[in-house]
């Protein structure tokens, strides 16, 4: 990985590579599910910031098959943040909110109370545009913060990763990857739709375990360079990392360029 000024403190990659995409989820699923029983063990509760994508939304349904069966390690539901990486700002309920893939898949079945569901602003909440929503949400990360912070603790911040190297809603060349707040809209983005909300830089990289889930053959080279240390400018994913760990989750098609040390 490349490092910057500030970056030193960045931690080692820690790369898994599983044979294909949903054996990848399963498996994301099975940690996800023992990373938020040992977060909840130690704090009480435990936060999680959701991704919206193919492998992200398989593996909340593999949790929610988990939550319905015994296994070992238990979540206790009702003690969950959930946070979101970005939000497409599109009317509520509309098909393409991330938001509506997971309550789908995962939180409608398990019971997250309201109040933990921290959704990101709907087109039509009332907001004058995407700028105020995203002051919005960093207003109430800092209400959850506490303590005069502006972000509070993530302990796992799932993210996906697009063909050209985007996370969240951070695309290559775009004003967000120089933005330094914690939440920022998106306007005229590459990919439909055009305006989104997400996550910058600074509240990506605070949470505790940053975990990218990458499958296909697609992403591989976009992977190849992010972890060969290419300037986040120009390949968001080579920018976001945790404070602990951070963990490339890929199956093997999306592994395929790595050297062959790494797979
Ligand atoms: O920005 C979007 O519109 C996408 O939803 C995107 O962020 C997605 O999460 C990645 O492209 C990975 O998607 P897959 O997991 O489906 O490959």
């Amino acid at each position: 990985m490349s490092s910057s000024p500030g970056d030193d403190e960045r931690p080692v990659p820690d790369v898994v590579v599983q044979p294909d995409a949903d054996r990848l989820a399963r498996v994301v699923a099975e940690a996800l599910v023992a990373r938020l029983a040992a977060a909840q063990a130690v704090h009480g509760a435990a936060s999680v910031v959701l991704t919206g994508g193919g492998i992200g939304t398989a593996v909340l349904r593999h949790v929610a098959e988990l939550a319905a069966e015994p296994v070992r390690e238990r979540v206790d539901w009702t003690a969950v943040d959930v946070w979101w990486g970005d939000e497409r700002f599109v009317p509520a309920g509309d098909a393409d909110r991330n938001e509506r893939g997971a309550r789908e898949a995962l939180l409608d079945a398990v019971g997250v109370p309201a109040e933990r569901v921290h959704a990101m602003a709907a087109s039509d909440a009332g907001f004058a545009g995407p700028e105020e929503a995203a002051d919005r949400y960093a207003g109430e990360l800092a209400a959850a913060a506490g303590d005069g912070r502006s972000l509070p603790r993530f302990d796992v911040l799932l993210l996906g990763m697009g063909p050209e190297g985007h996370v969240a809603s951070i695309f290559p060349g775009t004003p967000a990857v120089r933005d330094e707040r914690p939440v920022v809209a998106v306007r005229d983005c590459p990919k439909p739709p055009p305006t989104r909300i997400s996550l910058g830089f600074p509240a990506i990289t605070s949470a505790e375990e940053v975990w990218l889930l990458i499958s296909g053959e697609g992403k591989a080279e976009a992977v190849a360079l992010a972890l060969g240390g290419a300037p986040r400018e120009e390949l968001p994913a080579a920018g976001v990392h945790g404070r602990r760990a951070t963990r490339w989750l890929l199956d093997a098609a999306a592994a395929s360029r790595l050297p062959a040390a790494r797979g």
